[in-house]
């Protein structure tokens, strides 16, 4: 099958959090399946272009029909670990990637408004005719709409859409301007409930119902997850759209990339182990307190690693540093923040424990020393208010870091508790679980693990070994993806 990929995320190369690993490990997978995947991503000034490896000219002066006007591109191409990726480059005065950020820009809608429309005209000038194209988040939920309103009539009448939901939280909601920009005007048409009017403000368009409404298939990135967003506040006001559309919704855990994340072959890390060999484990352990600067001891070292939002529940994480300190343990955050009120506290955090020999806060993005975490660490708590699928916890299982959850989304579907699970048998449990927001509930999840591994360290190496057993690789999500793929590829 042929498939194309359309993102504003490629781990590694374009990677700002969970999406950019889904989109490159997927694809990874679908082509050692045999099938044949190409991925569309806008070429941001500030992405790894060391992680580019032939990059060259695919297409020169794409003309992307724009405002009434048009805007010329030249597309790239060129291949990240193995992928072949076209990057959009367009040659306007607005800059549209070259803002030395992916995100955040007053004008976002508009950014990803325009790549979703030049990736739909490249794949028409360059004869380009996938089976499916899947697309995902908000920044691209505008392609099937355009796909089926627009391109349709121009020699892509086969084309079938998957469309992923990796967050609902943010959905490209915008005024009617998008339409006249991207040529699909008709506002009395799109203001419609059942297309493209958001749910709650009758003035607004929202680019991520349009996703919904109109591709062959939805899902989001775990079962757990989906019903929260048909059921739960959840879904962040797209639960009636989704109620709607059920028959082609559903939610597909995501995997993690077998390649990119195995402590038996991972390149960021000076010891590779196994489960059969964790001495190794403790090697890392050591490297990642010689390089913190944090001091020997005996105690457990319990991590956090992900982006610092209200979604991560970031008082919880908050606290779990000092609860982790009064126990004895050690803690190490890395972490970035974009909004500024999360990110004055989590420095003056870093200041106040600067001297702290068990304690080690990084701000920022560190794709290299995350990997040294995963390997290091002992625990990795994950106290999401709410997560979609939630990649850190998988990959803890795989690195032997033991994951302290709370009982939400794609967690819920992933972490089984080690004292409490009625669902699983004492062997296949792997971690622990909470279910309430406040302290209390993080900190009896915290006292069980820690002491565990104080007071019972055989029982705490066997809950290790029984997560690394779990197998989160792609295989069975490429699968489920596939049959997806066939089934609306027939419709
Ligand atoms: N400061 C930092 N330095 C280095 N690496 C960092 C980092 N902060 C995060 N990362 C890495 O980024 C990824 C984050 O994965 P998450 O599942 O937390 O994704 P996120 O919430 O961004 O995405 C959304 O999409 C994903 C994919 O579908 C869903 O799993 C998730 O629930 C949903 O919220 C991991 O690979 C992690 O190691």
């Amino acid at each position: 099958m042929y498939i194309v990929q359309i993102a504003s995320e490629c781990a590694p190369v374009i990677k700002a959090g969970g999406l950019g690993d889904v989109v490159y490990g997927l694809s990874r997978e679908l082509e050692n399946r045999g099938n044949t995947v190409e991925l569309i991503l806008p070429m941001y000034d500030c992405m790894r272009f060391d992680h580019i490896w032939g990059l060259h000219d695919a297409y020169r002066d794409l003309s992307v029909p724009w405002d009434g006007g048009a805007i010329l591109c030249d597309v790239y191409c060129g291949w990240v670990h193995g992928r072949l990726c076209f990057f959009i480059k367009p040659k306007s005065e607005e800059g549209f990637f070259d803002r030395g950020v992916y995100y955040g820009c007053a004008d976002d809608n508009m950014r990803f408004a325009f790549f979703s429309k030049a990736a739909l005209e490249f794949l028409l000038r360059s004869n380009k005719r996938p089976n499916v194209i899947h697309c995902h988040d908000w920044q691209t939920g505008l392609i099937p709409v355009m796909l089926f309103e627009i391109y349709k009539y121009h020699g892509m009448a086969d084309q079938r859409v998957c469309y992923t939901i990796h967050n609902f939280k943010h959905q490209g909601i915008t005024g009617s301007e998008i339409l006249k920009l991207t040529g699909l005007n008709q506002e009395s048409y799109y203001f419609q409930y059942d297309r493209l009017r958001d749910n709650f403000n009758p003035f607004a368009l929202n680019m991520m119902k349009g996703g919904i409404v109109y591709s062959n298939f939805v899902n989001t990135v775990s079962p757990h997850h989906a019903w929260e967003a048909h059921y739960t506040e959840v879904g962040c006001g797209l639960s009636h759209t989704i109620h709607l559309n059920e028959e082609r919704f559903s939610g597909i855990l995501n995997g993690i990339d077998d390649e990119f994340w195995n402590p038996q072959s991972d390149r960021y890390i000076p010891s590779h182990y196994s489960k059969d060999d964790l001495a190794a484990k403790e090697k890392n352990k050591k490297a990642l307190r010689d390089r913190l600067l944090l001091q020997d001891s005996d105690q457990p070292l319990i991590c956090y690693i992900g982006r610092l939002d209200e979604q991560k529940g970031v008082h919880l994480v908050h606290h779990a540093i000092y609860y982790a300190l009064e126990k004895g343990a050690q803690f190490v955050l890395l972490g970035s923040a974009t909004e500024p009120g999360i990110n004055a506290k989590f420095q003056h955090e870093k200041a106040f424990l600067n001297e702290n020999p068990d304690c080690h806060l990084e701000l920022g993005f560190n794709e290299e020393l995350s990997h040294l975490i995963y390997a290091g660490a002992d625990m990795i708590v994950v106290p999401s208010n709410y997560e979609p699928c939630g990649l850190t916890q998988m990959i803890g299982l795989q690195y032997g870091t033991v994951p302290i959850v709370r009982g939400v989304g794609g967690l819920l579907d992933t972490v089984f508790d080690r004292d409490y699970d009625s669902s699983k048998p004492p062997e296949k449990r792997n971690g622990y679980v909470f279910y309430q927001t406040d302290e209390k509930a993080i900190e009896s999840a915290m006292d069980r693990a820690i002491g565990l591994y104080q007071h019972a360290p055989e029982e705490y190496e066997k809950l290790v070994i029984q997560g690394m057993e779990y197998d989160y690789s792609w295989h069975n999500p490429a699968e489920e993806y596939l049959k997806v793929y066939e089934f609306i590829r027939h419709k």
